[in-house]
């Protein structure tokens, strides 16, 4: 039986071959924003007080609808408001109801490093992602081959922009031990059955080599998650529906961002008492 994944990627397939042919490689290469120089989103992460990649996304496969009317450029100025240390655009529309626009109206909204997050299967994807405006990939471990992964985050990597792998278990984490990758996120989605469980990111941290900036992702909705991953080495931690799900993101993600503020001077009073 397919998984949603391999049936997203073969719809993924067509979509490139079409998309291809009406913008070709060197108009990408002519946008403005080709020229613009890409923030290291695993520098703003570390320097933020949160360590929240926070996303945008209408819907999922998981959850169908979540907010078929957020506005993206009120939700990346909220997210930056927040002090999150990066965004991460969906720009998948047919799973996701994410587009391209929503990346460069992100862009023009925000200063925060954006990841695309996308179903990256060539290089024209990437090309596309730095055309426009975002710093960062997604390069998912479970439909790439090793020398993909090497390939695609070399090529990312010689454009400027960071590579966030993703993986849901050991055997994809060899796939990702490249320099080229900047950080690894472990997903704590299982892609089967929907079901989350915080318990993945725990059980493969300690295999992650230090020089990776270790993400975890999906199912985290309280900030108590945030402090209860961060002694197993997790500094960033990439959230969507939490926000997303609710009718202004932007002021979930300033209270969500409170807390976790006052969950952090609590811990460090006790260490001192
Ligand atoms: O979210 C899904 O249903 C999904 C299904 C198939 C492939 C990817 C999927 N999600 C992408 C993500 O990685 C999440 O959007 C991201 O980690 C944020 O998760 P959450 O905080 O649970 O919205």
């Amino acid at each position: 039986m397919r998984n949603i994944l391999d049936q997203i990627v073969a719809d993924k397939r067509k979509e490139v071959h079409l998309r291809k042919q009406v913008l070709l490689q060197e108009y990408l290469e002519k946008s403005p924003l080709f020229e613009r120089t890409p923030i290291r989103m695993a520098d703003t992460v570390r320097a933020s007080t949160t360590g929240i990649i926070a996303e945008f996304k209408r819907r999922s496969p998981s959850k169908s609808v979540i907010n078929q009317n957020a506005n993206v450029q009120d939700v990346a100025q909220g997210y930056e408001e927040a002090g999150f240390g990066g965004m991460s655009v969906l720009t998948d529309g047919k799973y996701f109801g994410g587009s391209l626009d929503d990346l460069i109206l992100a862009r023009a909204s925000c200063s925060l490093p954006l990841l695309r997050k996308e179903f990256i299967i060539d290089e024209y994807q990437i090309l596309t992602a730095k055309a426009y405006g975002a710093d960062c990939i997604l390069l998912i471990a479970a439909v790439l081959s090793a020398e993909e992964i090497k390939h695609y985050s070399a090529f990312a990597g010689s454009l400027g922009l960071s590579v966030l792998c993703e993986i849901h278990g050991e055997d994809e984490l060899q796939k990702t031990l490249v320099e080229t990758v900047d950080m690894i996120g472990v997903n704590n989605r299982n892609l089967k059955t929907f079901e989350v469980d915080i318990a993945t990111s725990k059980n493969l941290a300690d295999q992650i080599p230090k020089e990776f900036l270790k993400v975890s992702e999906s199912g985290i909705s309280d900030p108590r998650t945030i402090v209860e991953l961060m002694p197993y080495g997790f500094e960033g931690f990439l959230i969507g529906e939490c926000f997303m799900k609710e009718h202004d993101p932007a002021l979930a993600a300033f209270k969500f961002a409170e807390e976790l503020k006052t969950l952090h001077t609590q811990k460090s009073i006790r260490l001192k008492e």
